[in-house]
């Protein structure tokens, strides 16, 4: 018998912290079926079985959790079908099962044989001359049973009563006897309420159930739950069940947390736009804070790692670092530091400082016995208030549950593989269990401080020592590198301050020790806000490595480059000599990515779930990354006036590539889930490898390769030819097909065609009128397999601003220039796609956190 419900029944409104823990796990599972008694559960006992009315609060909360998606709600009773039906009164979503588990459907009466049925004839018979015998005795006729109530009857004739139907009709061949509260049941066939959930886990594919009952019938159902199921038992006796409640109105108190917690689950919380993100870099992983300085994204040890704080897809139970001003309010601003990777966020009476500081062994002199790790999460309080911290580590996503413990001058993160210290000093820290999880809570109070307190979430250590080095020092040195670059950069006349911002951000995303930059700094942003195209972007694309590289390289910074092309030339290597099948990904590290993986216990940002880890793309053919790669090997070429070694092992690679795969079809640059195609703007890329091959081998190498000049002019033909669609007049998506594509703007932008061809003129008309919606470029309209909507794209925004000053329209790339830039957030980020949602105004969402514009 159980054992893990205290015997002792809580009477107070304040719901026992356990039972709020198993409920906030509970609504988490992906299929959740919750499962009701209905008499002392949904109803409060009452004298007579008819007038059993269920709590109107109890109600709601059904109602509401039975139109949620993914939620399954039954009532299984012991009551006759029919009755439970007319008094609970509950709308057809909610699955009602009487006759303790029997009566699935109103024809099981029906179903029962001619000798079951004579069987129960007589049984009724006796049980009406007992109850005839028995002054206020009363019988309840369900389909296969009797029901012989003795609730208000003097005990001394309830208990004849009941002695009379145990030592008849009770002991008849095939009855079965159940006792409940003050009444006896005989029945014609075996009931059995454990048994019917197990009928009901299944039909309704439930990953999980969640069973509140108060009568002995319900210990069956108690008994078959396992796994992450969470029984409620209500009032005392013994119990299978996990929890306890004192009463039906708890049950109810119970039911309606487990909606609200659903709810926000489901449709995820209150969802910050992400252009009013911040993003933090140290050139090994990237963080995001949100305006109210809460730390929302972060993984470790490498930024395609599990998330440790994952609020940003999955709400606070996902994991967080927050700050704030103890009486609460909102920032009146956040800000980066000019020319740094730090931001400042401003309360009246609290300043918050957060960087991600570079390894300290770069910075702690040969002295300090301090050891710390690969990143450290630096933030600085200071002011004059008091301040709350919460501090929410979920290490893999939230997957491994992990302790946290005060010790010393801060706290250790314990349980998870990678090490993790907080170092906080004059910071007490109050753990708290919250679903599994443990929360380090704590208010500090700044002028008692001395008006600063630092905390360091030192990765990779767990130690709490003191660093030698003064907080300030560390500061100024992890941003001198920051200055000092971009104060380097050859900066256009227009927008430089939002340039210097799109450079830093891109070089925030840099991969310092592989050399691989990052698409994103994050994962399964949705394209539409509750949409499910949601995909994992922090991995190196060849095509958008190259293409942010080459971003760089223009703004006067090559050493990106060399190192981007430092590890294309490790992933060629890989391939054994083949280049032509390199993947249009891989990890940071230069390798392969696992399966894609769908992360169902979080909801998604703003609930668009699924979120992803992983990306099935990389099994794509898209031949389009070899032209990204070669014009950036162009451009280095050109930038420095000479080629290394490996940038000439790369180009060859490329053009050999090209040579071996062009003419074939491919997925295509938006890595649409759809059977191959001739891709115009593959082909254009194509052609552009062997372009650009050729400026480079002509200007720093050695003559010309005609044989490279024969297979671009062959390239150029075929796709100017079978790539122009007549009907539309323009170069459309792929060869043979109407629909139009941004990435076709290329047929101009790469120089395939100068930008006074009339066949490039017609193709920038066409998209402008197709895929142009105000300062909204869409990629294409076409039909890629999936549901939902496409965003805009800021990228085919800028190509088309491109192809405006190519054609000579200077004032709509301009005007198209403003509209765009204004779309970015108050720290200047820009993320790659926008939609409008009714709900966020213009939510701009996934992908690439950056001004890469
Ligand atoms: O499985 P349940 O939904 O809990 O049904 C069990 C029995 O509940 C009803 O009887 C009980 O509630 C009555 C109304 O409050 C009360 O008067 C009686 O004393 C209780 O035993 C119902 O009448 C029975 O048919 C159910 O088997």
């Amino acid at each position: 018998m159980n054992t893990t419900a205290t015997e002792t029944t809580q009477t107070s409104e304040v719901m026992d912290p356990e039972l709020r823990a198993a409920i906030g796990r509970i609504a988490r599972v992906p299929q959740l079926l919750v499962a009701c008694d209905y008499d002392g559960t949904l109803a409060p006992i009452v004298e007579d079985p008819s007038k059993a009315v269920p709590l109107h609060e109890s109600v709601a909360a059904v109602r509401a959790l039975a139109a949620l998606p993914q939620t399954s709600v039954a009532v299984v009773s012991g009551r006759a079908l029919r009755d439970l039906a007319a008094l609970s009164r509950l709308p057809s979503e909610v699955h009602l099962v009487g006759s303790h588990g029997s009566e699935f459907d109103i024809g099981f009466v029906e179903r029962l044989s001619p000798e079951l049925i004579a069987v129960r004839t007589r049984m009724r018979n006796e049980l009406r001359d007992i109850a005839a015998a028995h002054p206020g005795v009363r019988l309840e006729r369900k389909p296969a049973s009797v029901a012989v109530h003795t609730r208000g009857v003097p005990p001394q004739i309830a208990a004849q009563a009941v002695e009379a139907v145990r030592n008849g009709p009770a002991t008849w061949d095939g009855v079965t006897v159940t006792q409940g509260k003050e009444v006896i049941e005989l029945s014609v066939v075996a009931t059995h309420k454990g048994t019917a959930m197990d009928q009901l886990r299944t039909q309704l594919a439930a990953s999980a159930v969640l069973f509140i009952g108060d009568d002995v019938t319900d210990e069956n159902a108690f008994g078959n739950l396992h796994g992450p199921d969470v029984g409620i038992k209500i009032g005392p006796g013994e119990t299978k069940a996990q929890y306890r409640v004192a009463e039906p109105i708890e049950a109810a108190r119970a039911l309606a947390l487990l909606l609200e917690t659903r709810r926000h689950w489901l449709f995820g919380e209150r969802a910050v736009p992400i252009e009013r993100h911040s993003m933090l870099a140290n050139g090994r992983t990237v963080a995001l804070l949100t305006p109210e300085a809460k730390i929302s994204w972060l993984c470790h040890p490498k930024p395609d790692s599990a998330a440790i704080f994952a609020d940003l897809v999955g709400g606070s139970p996902a994991g967080h670092f927050s700050v704030a001003p103890e009486r609460g309010g909102i920032p009146l601003g956040q800000r980066y530091r000019s020319g740094t990777m730090t931001v400042e966020t401003r309360w009246s009476g609290l300043t918050v400082t957060d960087w991600l500081d570079r390894p300290s062994s770069d910075h702690v002199p040969s002295e300090s016995t301090m050891v710390s790790g690969d990143s450290t999460l630096i933030r600085v309080l200071t002011g004059s208030g008091r301040v709350r911290l919460e501090f929410a580590p979920r290490p893999e996503f939230g997957q491994v549950a992990v302790q946290l413990q005060p010790l010393g001058d801060g706290l250790l993160v314990l349980g998870s593989n990678e090490p993790v210290a907080l170092y906080s000093p004059g910071v007490q820290w109050q753990v708290t269990n919250d679903g599994g999880y443990e929360t380090a809570k704590a208010v500090v109070d700044l002028a008692a401080a001395g008006g600063q307190v630092t905390c360091e979430l030192r990765f990779g250590t767990h130690s709490l020592e003191h660093h030698r080095v003064p907080v300030h020092e560390r500061q100024t040195l992890a941003e001198q590198p920051w200055k000092d670059w971009a104060a380097s950069l050859r900066l256009p006349q227009t927008a430089r301050d939002l340039v210097v911002r799109s450079a830093l951000t891109l070089r925030g995303l840099c991969h310092e020790a592989t050399g691989s930059i990052l698409a994103a700094a994050t994962t399964s942003l949705p394209e539409e806000l509750g949409g499910v195209r949601n995909w994992d972007y922090r991995y190196c694309w060849l095509r958008d490595a190259s293409m942010t590289a080459r971003v760089l390289v223009d703004l006067g910074s090559i050493e990106e480059a060399e190192a981007l092309l430092r590890w294309v030339d490790g992933c060629i290597e890989r391939t054994g000599g083949h280049p032509e099948r390199l993947h249009p990904l891989y990890t940071v590290d230069g390798y392969e990515l696992g399966a894609e993986a769908v992360i169902d216990t979080l909801p998604g940002y703003a609930g668009s779930r699924p979120v992803r880890v992983g990306n099935l793309a990389n099994h794509q053919l898209q031949l389009d990354v070899f032209g990204p790669i070669a014009d950036l090997i162009a451009a280095v070429a050109d930038a420095r006036g000479s080629v290394r070694e490996t940038e000439w092992r790369v180009l060859e690679n490329m053009v050999e590539a090209v040579r071996r795969r062009w003419h074939e079809p491919d997925h295509g640059i938006w890595e649409a889930r759809l059977p191959p195609r001739h891709h115009i703007f593959s082909k254009v890329m194509c052609w552009m490898t062997v372009d650009r091959a050729l400026n480079v081998i002509r200007q720093h190498g050695e003559g010309d390769r005609p044989e490279w000049v024969e297979l671009r002019e062959r390239i150029a033909a075929n796709v100017l030819e079978h790539g122009w669609h007549e009907g539309v007049e323009a170069y459309s998506v792929a060869y043979g097909d109407e629909e139009m594509d941004a990435s076709s703007l290329w047929i101009g932008l790469s120089g395939l065609l100068p930008g006074d061809d009339p066949r490039f003129l017609s193709t920038v008309l066409k998209i402008e009128a197709d895929l142009r919606s105000g300062p909204v470029v869409y990629r294409y309209h076409w039909d890629d397999g999936l549901p939902g909507r496409e965003g805009g794209f800021h990228i085919c925004t800028a190509w088309l601003i491109e192809a405006y000053l190519r054609t000579g329209r200077r004032t709509d790339a301009e005007e198209l220039f403003t509209q765009m830039i204004d779309t970015a957030g108050p720290t200047g980020l820009l993320p790659s796609s926008t939609t409008r949602s009714p709900s966020v105004g213009w939510a701009t969402t996934r992908r690439r956190t950056a001004t890469s514009g």
